[in-house]
């Protein structure tokens, strides 16, 4: 990925970050950098994620989803980072495979209905994931999935895959019934792990070409260097660093290309979970060009000024043509693509919020294939543990979200949690009708 930061100079912007202040954070960036690279080098919790890129055997992968590869339907059972890295590779590259992807991270009972009802169950593949084994909604929606497998007679220890910890609760299941599995590896929180069996079983299911998901990756980790202005990962951790301790708080990342949406969700989860501690992190906001350029954007062009946008723009699409037209005032679309006029939108509302002062970063892939979305990927995540280092947080632990989960199962009567008790304590002000 290539990223332009140059309108979130404060020449053009405000917030805005000076070149000189660049300059001068481009020192702790090389610190930071480092710290990096000696984390990669130990294998340290986190850190290890980055080595992903080298460490991930797609022939073991592709191995392991034999028995149900090129399933007509694939049923990923998984929620945060063990469902949507999975379901950003399989919905950015959906036109180029057969098979059709559904992320059951969700336990809406309606939901879930509707998809176990519609899908041709004796040719869907389930991807079970979960790195711990014991979250509630992945072991819950699976059990459903077994159910309605069982009813319908189609064999589900034939159709299922399994990827998770060493041990745990779906490690023994899945060693109870001899299910082909994949471990997640050691090291790598699930927010970090796309680029490992628990992104990319989805991927060779799919048909995907994970060799080059992970050379993709690779160039983009070959990219890591002390300084900034040579990294572009490194160039939007520290940009977006910067924009954050001058006022821009949040980020909305906007894509300019429909297949990434899910991309954007991503995102979220790994700038929140990662970086939203101590008081400290940049809200992330999910939006997509150009559906909103209609919606959003009136706000991140005038409301308050604390945003940043990041646009991600592939350079080159599959395009269609928009027909003539007999209405005159028309005729100037009738000359154009649809992919002509997404990028001359993308450029005004670029442009639209320079004009307005308003901060925003540019980050450029070729187009959406697996190469550039590995880089993506990667990128993303090297840039996320960069600010991490430099707000000096712990980037890989989600103490916050554990918090919920104990309290979830300490409701249900899944052990003693007393974080539970606080469910009793709710303060109320009812206004009733
Ligand atoms: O992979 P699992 O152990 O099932 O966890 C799934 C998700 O659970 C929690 O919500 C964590 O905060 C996420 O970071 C994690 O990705």
């Amino acid at each position: 990925m290539d990223v332009d930061i140059g309108n979130a100079l404060a020449s053009v912007a405000s917030p805005g970050v000076s070149r000189e202040s660049l300059e001068r954070l481009d020192e702790q960036v090389a610190d930071a950098h480092e710290r990096i690279e000696d984390g990669m080098a130990d294998g340290e919790h986190g850190y290890e994620a980055l080595n992903l890129p080298r460490r991930t055997d797609p022939d073991e992968i592709r191995r392991t989803v034999e028995p149900v590869a090129d399933a007509e339907a694939l049923l990923t059972v998984g929620i945060g980072g063990s469902a949507l890295g999975a379901a950003t590779i399989t919905n950015a590259l959906a036109d180029d495979s057969e098979t059709e992807a559904v992320s059951l991270d969700n336990i809406d009972p309606e939901w879930v209905s509707n998809h176990l009802d519609r899908l041709p169950l004796e040719d869907t593949a389930i991807n079970v994931v979960s790195r711990s084994g014991t979250t509630a909604e992945t072991l819950a929606n699976f059990l459903t999935v077994r159910e309605a497998f069982e009813d319908a007679g189609v064999d589900w220890t034939e159709r299922t895959i399994v990827t998770t910890g060493e041990s745990g609760p779906l490690r023994d299941l899945s060693d109870r019934h001899d299910l082909p599995s994949l471990k997640v590896p050691n090291g790598v929180p699930g927010r970090f792990s796309a680029l490992s069996a628990v992104g990319m079983v989805a991927a060779a299911v799919c048909g995907h070409d994970l060799e080059a998901l992970l050379e993709g990756a690779a160039a983009e980790a070959e990219t890591l260097s002390g300084s900034l202005f040579d990294c572009p990962a490194y160039a939007y951790g520290a940009t977006s660093y910067a924009l954050d301790a001058r006022g821009a708080g949040m980020n909305a990342m906007v894509p300019y290309a429909e297949s990434l949406e899910t991309y954007s969700e991503w995102f979220a989860q790994l700038w929140a979970e990662s970086l939203g501690k101590d008081d400290l992190g940049q809200t992330p906001l999910r939006a997509l060009g150009v559906t909103d350029q209609h919606s959003q954007l009136q706000l991140y062009r005038a409301g308050p000024r604390d945003k940043v946008v990041t646009f991600v723009t592939p350079r080159e699409t599959d395009d269609r043509a928009i027909p003539d037209t007999e209405v005159d005032d028309l005729a100037y679309l009738g000359d154009a693509t649809l992919g002509e006029l997404l990028d001359a939108e993308f450029e005004a509302t670029e442009a639209s919020l320079a004009a307005a002062g308003r901060p925003n970063v540019r980050i450029e892939l070729e187009r959406v294939d697996e190469y550039e979305l590995g880089g993506l990927l990667y990128g993303m995540e090297a840039a996320c543990v960069l600010a991490g280092e430099l707000y000096g947080v712990n980037t890989f632990e989600q103490p916050a979200v554990e918090w919920a989960k104990k309290a979830t199962r300490g409701l249900l009567g899944g052990g003693e949690f007393e974080e539970a008790d606080a469910v009793a304590e709710k303060t109320e002000l009812r206004v009733e009708r």
